[in-house]
């Protein structure tokens, strides 16, 4: 079903295609013309350090700040069409709704503000809570919630309307493991029902978990972006340890082929194994006995830092 779902969507062409998006704050620009397309029917991550520009990004799609420049289109729209906002959802980061109200509450009024008929608001409210896994909690209020619970409410209330779409800013901040991986499982749900989900985060270990495609923003420019594999394989490398430090010599050696060697690791950038056997020939060669040879995956986290941290120190 979900492969159905996401083909049809996909034939759309993609949820949101941002040509050119550029915000200033005063004199502060804080989007600094960011190209990005987001495929329909996929989990779509945001990362990038605080005050990257996420936040602004989304809420200049949304049409909640006014951007300087902007050309683009989401849901086969022109970006800031009023109509399509419809079939958008979205948890705001820090998301605080009135203490006073209970969950049923909040989802009911979410309800009414995106325009939900009011015959339908009672059973949809109900099996969204049902479904955030807080049935029993429905009828309590906010302020008697953990931070979790709220969250959970937060994500029923940006389904309330059905979205084609639906924005999560920084949806897990503040809640605990357990909660996390609840979350994680309710976005996977939602791109199973062929929805797409644009998740804003610096969470890089769980956005690997859940997104499909990913961008890396910082200082207000789009750095990086692509599948999670294809930016988790772009550092790739292989490692050998040999038993006590590299003779100079050898290690000459190998530094003039461009390795890098510290002590007793040799280091190889490389996509698969094949430079590995001629240093192993080589070492075996000069009698220089192996403990260990492994394949170095990075993590998104490692792609992140690589990439933010050379930009600083580029510029
Ligand atoms: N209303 C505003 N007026 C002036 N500057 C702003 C305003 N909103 C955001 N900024 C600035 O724009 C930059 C980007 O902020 P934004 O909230 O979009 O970043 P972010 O990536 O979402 O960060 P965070 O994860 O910390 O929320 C920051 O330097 C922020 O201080």
């Amino acid at each position: 079903m979900r492969l159905l779902a996401s083909t049809l969507r996909i034939m759309d062409g993609p949820a949101v295609d941002i040509e050119y998006l550029r915000k200033r704050y005063g004199g502060f620009e804080a989007l600094a013309g960011v190209a990005l397309q987001v495929p329909r029917g996929s989990v779509f991550g945001l990362l990038g350090p605080n005050g990257a520009g996420k936040s602004t990004l989304v809420k200049s799609l949304l049409t909640i700040v006014r951007p300087s420049e902007c050309r683009g289109s989401m849901l086969g729209q022109p970006i800031g069409h009023r109509k399509t906002l419809s079939r958008v959802g979205y948890l705001p980061e820090h998301a605080r709704f009135p203490e006073y109200l209970t969950g049923r509450e909040v989802i009911g009024y979410s309800a009414g503000l995106a325009g939900v008929p009011r015959g339908t608001t009672r059973e949809r409210t109900a099996r969204l809570l049902e479904r955030v896994g807080m049935a029993e909690w429905g009828d309590k209020k906010l302020g008697t919630y953990s931070k979790g619970m709220r969250q959970r409410v937060g994500l029923a209330q940006a389904l309330v309307n059905e979205p084609d779409i639906v924005f999560l800013d920084e949806p897990t901040d503040g809640v605990d493991p357990g909660g996390r991986i609840e979350i994680r499982k309710m976005i996977e749900g939602m791109r199973d029902e062929g929805r797409t989900v644009f998740v804003n985060s610096h969470l890089l270990a769980e956005v690997e978990q859940v997104a499909d495609h990913v961008a890396i923003l910082a200082n207000g420019r789009v750095i990086e972006t692509g599948t999670v594999a294809e930016l988790t394989r772009r550092g790739r490398r292989y490692e050998v340890r040999t038993m006590g430090p590299v003779p100079p010599t050898i290690r000459a050696g190998l530094e003039r082929e461009g390795l890098e060697v510290k002590g007793d690791l040799i280091i190889l950038d490389a996509d698969d194994a094949t430079p590995v056997q001629p240093v192993i020939d080589l070492l075996r060669g000069a009698g220089v006995p192996i403990r260990e040879i492994r394949e170095a995956k990075f993590s998104l986290e490692d792609i992140f830092l690589q990439v933010v941290q050379g930009r600083k120190e580029a510029a």
